[in-house]
């Protein structure tokens, strides 16, 4: 067995104890998570896969969708038309906050937050939104290598109680920010937040951003390798929310959260990682996620600016 293999089973043994946080309840599907539900999953760029634990569970993949709605705006306008419309500053302040909207500039702060996806999202191109999400879902479909569902329940749950989301919608509606058609970005954006994945998927999508945008296993190009820079420059700046600057610090690889319970995180030309648990924190990032990341880049060196140890301590581990 691998030292990286029988490294994961060890964090897994140990914080699967760790009873911390609970499963998100404000959009009331979510609830209904089993917060022992644990799994971490390491997929090198070339397509190996290192995991234990929960990996195959199904849950809807919320916030993490946001970076691969990014990668797909970029893709359909190019960086600068993006850039007008939707920033890459980190707020500090909680993934659904509306304040800042409010402030000279009316642009969103970045798109790993609420207001910014919601921006992001209004701009999927496509004739009619059922040309939007077919566009968005084939986005998916080339992460994961398989075909996409949607979580109709937890689409529903949200639709009927986004209240905050839909506030922060028509602010940016009134601001001229975002276009007419709020309810066609809302739904969007939902359904994005409802795609179903596993650990394993989500490692998987994961490695493909390591990998240039090329999916490991498929072999086939997933998103435009121009604009992977730009996608992870704004997941280490932005993608763990209110804890982004603590992030960088202490673990210090491009990630992001969602309130379902997933982390993914991209170490570049090397591997994508994800874990899954649903217990999360006041920040909305999973608790078991946050230690075993911790773990992780320090074992390995993964840190970006811990050249001391470099990837070989990695590469060694592999084998
Ligand atoms: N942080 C998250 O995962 C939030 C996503 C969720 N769908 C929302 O918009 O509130």
């Amino acid at each position: 067995m691998s030292l990286l293999q029988t490294f994961l089973e060890e964090l897994h043994s140990r914080y699967r104890s760790l009873e911390q946080g609970n499963p998100a309840s404000y959009i009331p599907e979510l609830a209904k998570a089993d917060p022992s539900w644990f799994g971490i999953c390491v997929v090198t760029a070339d397509g190996q896969v290192f995991e234990v634990g929960d990996v195959q569970q199904q849950f809807t993949i919320q916030s993490i969708s946001k970076v691969f709605a990014y990668g797909l705006a970029l893709e359909d306008h190019g960086r600068e038309a993006l850039f007008e419309k939707v920033g890459v500053e980190p707020t500090g302040d909680p993934f659904n906050s509306l304040i800042r909207l409010d402030e000279d500039s009316k642009r969103p702060y970045n798109p790993m937050i609420n207001a910014g996806a919601i921006a992001t999202t209004s701009l999927i191109k496509g004739k009619h939104p059922t040309d939007k999400l077919n566009h968005l879902l084939a986005m998916f479909e080339r992460y994961l290598g398989n075909p996409v569902f949607i979580d109709m329940p937890t689409f529903m749950s949200e639709r009927s109680t986004g209240h905050r989301n839909r506030a922060m919608a028509h602010l940016m509606l009134n601001f001229g920010m975002i276009d007419q058609n709020i309810e066609v970005a809302l739904d969007l954006y939902f359904q994005q937040c409802s795609v179903m994945v596993s650990c394993h998927d989500l490692a998987m999508m994961a490695a493909t951003l390591a990998n240039q945008g090329i999916q490991p296993i498929t072999q086939k190009q997933a998103v435009n390798p121009d604009y992977v820079r730009d996608i992870l420059s704004v997941m280490y700046t932005c993608g763990m929310y209110n804890r982004a600057g603590e992030w960088a610090y202490r673990v210090g690889i491009p990630a992001k959260s969602g309130v379902s319970g997933g982390i993914i995180a991209v170490v570049p030309g090397k591997a994508g990682i994800a874990t899954f648990s649903p217990p999360i924190d006041a920040n909305g990032n999973s608790v078991r996620g946050l230690q075993v990341f911790e773990e992780l880049s320090l074992k390995y060196g993964l840190h970006l600016f811990d050249l001391s140890m470099g990837r070989c301590v990695f590469a060694e581990a592999l084998k």
